[in-house]
């Protein structure tokens, strides 16, 4: 017997179709909102029994997902508080939003659902993205409630009339419409509801599951087992990063992070994150082996509102550097449901931020000064880390120079601190700028790299992804400190302590030098000088200015230095009067054979610098057989 129908109010024609129409992207997050209704429910129930407002039975909680291939049916069903017929007329009838016209407007312009359901209280009406017929079997708790039955086909009609129901709670059934029929598949909710549903704290079955369980002997003695059927519970319901740091052992964090990411290697290690003030925020983010791989990363953070997962995508919720950690982050205060650009103006989301990248950073300053010795071991993963974050981050640009690390050719390790004192008494310039050098490529620069060594000077391996835009920081933050890459001059020069080095040829003879090569080089973009550099260095060196080199790079890197990357590559080649090879040159009478050896030594520095290829390589062997 129907006791009432009624128009649903929302002042406007009718919202359905656009549910339907325009959250076509989403449909899946129906289940989503239905599940956390009834897991709401329940929690309202458990409450109220804790405050002494319902002394009825609780029963065990539980939320169950059942699927009807035939009826073309989806039900959840819970043992939460259930409505009475009033409620469903104040909480389900009047859909909770300030203005239909309000929310017509922004759903023009939003971009998913998730920006839109939530927002407005939309939750339970998501089920009309897949359902024509949706219906409310529910029995409240509150003493003498009668069942009561609410149906609505997608219009803004309803009936509300007594129902069904004997046991406290509420079933929501929906009748699956044509274009959404893949809904009714098990394979199909499973998914959704592992997406969603993994850590809700309430117990959420769909369905039953077979296992085999041990049963008694055969007659040979052998263990027999048998088939049961038993609930298939999809979630944990109090996963790890609800409960206290105190209660977890090492293996509790690692199986969680292999349950979230199976086929991944071990992290390294991890944070567990819990604040109640100003914001409410818990979870456990993982540092995992980087290797040097910054892109394919990302994206690997899981955010959670109060065990309900909404989304993998952080981008705007952590701060960019971050998002190189795996891991789980849940917050009530982190508003899920609105547009990416508002998310970075939020207070809230500000602070959080600032909140993680302390604790980030407090947890590696504590694993650097408690271990430093397996914290230098993993410099190769924290390290694009911690640079990704001092390059980005100013905040934790200033707390990582207490813990980023310089490590040298020799695979020695250093703080910043360190090196500067280490390298200081061999490697500052006449103006008392200490000079760092590095090398980008221990292999390619090696030639530079062992003249630098020596001279006594140290040298850093900077080959990381990152170590372009780590050595411009380090250049900004530190005082009175240069950088240099190893090739980027004659090693006499790069580090210019005004010592003048005498030599051994006249005024005119370096002239004659200097033309000899001039000619003998037909490569573009070959500056030529004659330099007296030591006699045991090499007689000629090919290296391209510091400046000219990173503006290249940073441009190759799409850094916006255009300008630089279409300019022709510029070399210094320096001619060493001191080195004999100069006096034999000049020495030799015949011109083709003067050429030839200017030539020779000056491919020799090409091959030293790794740029030695293609027809240039051939002619030089070809010339080296015929010297031999
Ligand atoms: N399974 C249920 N048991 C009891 N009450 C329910 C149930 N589902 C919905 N309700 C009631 O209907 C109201 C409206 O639900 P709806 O999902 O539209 O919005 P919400 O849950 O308040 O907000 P949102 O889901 O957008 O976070 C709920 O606040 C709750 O009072």
């Amino acid at each position: 017997m129907v006791q009432e129908k009624g128009t649903i109010s929302i002042h406007t024609e009718n919202i359905f179709p656009i549910i339907k129409k325009f959250l076509y992207s989403d449909h899946e997050i129906f289940l989503r909102e239905l599940v956390s209704n009834a897991v709401d429910a329940i929690q309202k129930a458990k409450r109220l029994v804790s405050l002494g407002q319902f002394q009825g039975e609780l029963g065990e909680p539980l939320v169950q997902v059942k699927l009807d291939a035939e009826a073309k049916t989806i039900t959840i069903s819970d043992n939460g508080i259930g409505m009475t017929a009033e409620e469903i007329k104040k909480y389900i009838n009047q859909v909770a939003f300030s203005g239909a016209s309000e929310f017509l407007e922004k759903f023009k312009e939003a971009k998913d659902a998730n920006e839109i359901i939530g927002q407005f209280g939309l939750g339970f009406y998501s089920a009309f993205m897949v359902a024509d017929k949706v219906e409310i079997q529910t029995l409240s708790y509150q003493q003498g409630a009668e069942p009561a039955r609410w149906i609505c086909d997608g219009s803004t009609t309803f009936e509300l009339s007594e129902g069904n129901r004997t046991e406290r709670g509420t079933d929501i059934i929906l009748y699956i419409n044509e274009e959404n029929k893949d809904f009714l598949e098990n394979y199909k909710l499973q998914t959704i509801l592992d997406k969603y549903a993994k850590f809700l704290p309430v117990p959420v079955q769909f369905g039953t599951k077979t296992e085999s369980e041990p049963d008694g002997e055969d007659e040979e003695g052998k263990p027999k087992y048998k088939e049961v059927e038993k609930p298939n519970i999809i979630n944990t319901v109090k996963p790890i990063w609800t409960k206290a740091p105190s209660e977890l052992k090492d293996e509790d964090y690692l199986s969680f992070y292999k349950e979230l990411y199976p086929f991944t290697e071990d992290p390294l290690f991890w944070i567990h994150l819990n604040v109640d003030y100003p914001f409410n925020l818990t979870g456990v983010l993982y540092f995992p082996k980087i290797k040097n791989d910054v892109e394919i990363q990302r994206n690997k953070i899981k955010l959670f509102s109060r065990q309900v997962f909404i989304t993998d995508d952080v981008k705007d919720i952590v701060p960019e550097f971050l998002m190189l950690l795996h891991g789980v982050i849940d917050s009530p205060d982190i508003p899920l449901n609105v547009s990416r650009s508002f998310l970075q103006a939020d207070g809230n989301v500000k602070k959080i931020n600032t909140y993680i990248t302390k604790k980030v950073a407090d947890k590696l300053a504590e694993l650097f000064k408690n271990d430093r010795k397996s914290y230098e071991e993993k410099w190769n993963d924290i390290g694009v880390f911690v640079k990704y974050g001092i390059v980005s981050e100013p905040k934790f640009a200033e707390r990582a120079k207490d813990f980023v690390l310089l490590n040298n050719v020799k695979k020695d390790f250093f703080t910043l601190t360190e090196y500067r004192e280490k390298v200081a008494p061999a490697q500052t310039d006449k103006d008392g700028n200490v000079v760092f050098l590095y090398s980008a490529n221990a292999d390619r620069q090696h030639s530079y790299i062992s003249a630098a060594e020596k001279k006594g000077y140290d040298v850093l391996l900077l080959d990381g992804p990152l170590d372009n835009h780590f050595v411009s920081h380090l250049e900004r933050d530190l005082e009175k400190t240069q950088i240099k890459r190893v090739d980027a001059d004659v090693v006499e020069k790069l580090i210019d302590k005004d010592e003048k080095i005498e030599s051994s040829l006249s005024e005119e003879q370096s002239k004659e030098l200097e033309t000899v090569f001039k000619e003998a080089i037909t490569k573009p973009g070959m500056e030529v000088s004659v330099e007296n550099l030591s006699a045991d260095g090499l007689p000629v060196t090919v290296t391209m200015d510091e400046f000219m080199r990173r503006m290249k790079d940073m441009a190759a890197m799409g850094g916006g230095m255009n300008f630089y990357g279409s300019m022709p590559d510029r070399y210094k080649v320096a001619v060493n009067a001191n080195h004999p090879l100069a006096t034999k040159i000049l020495a030799e009478t015949n011109s083709d054979a003067q050429k030839a050896l200017a030539q020779q030594a000056f491919d020799l520095a090409l091959l030293a610098q790794g740029m030695l290829t293609g027809a240039d390589l051939t002619a030089f062997v070809e010339r080296s057989v015929k010297l031999i």
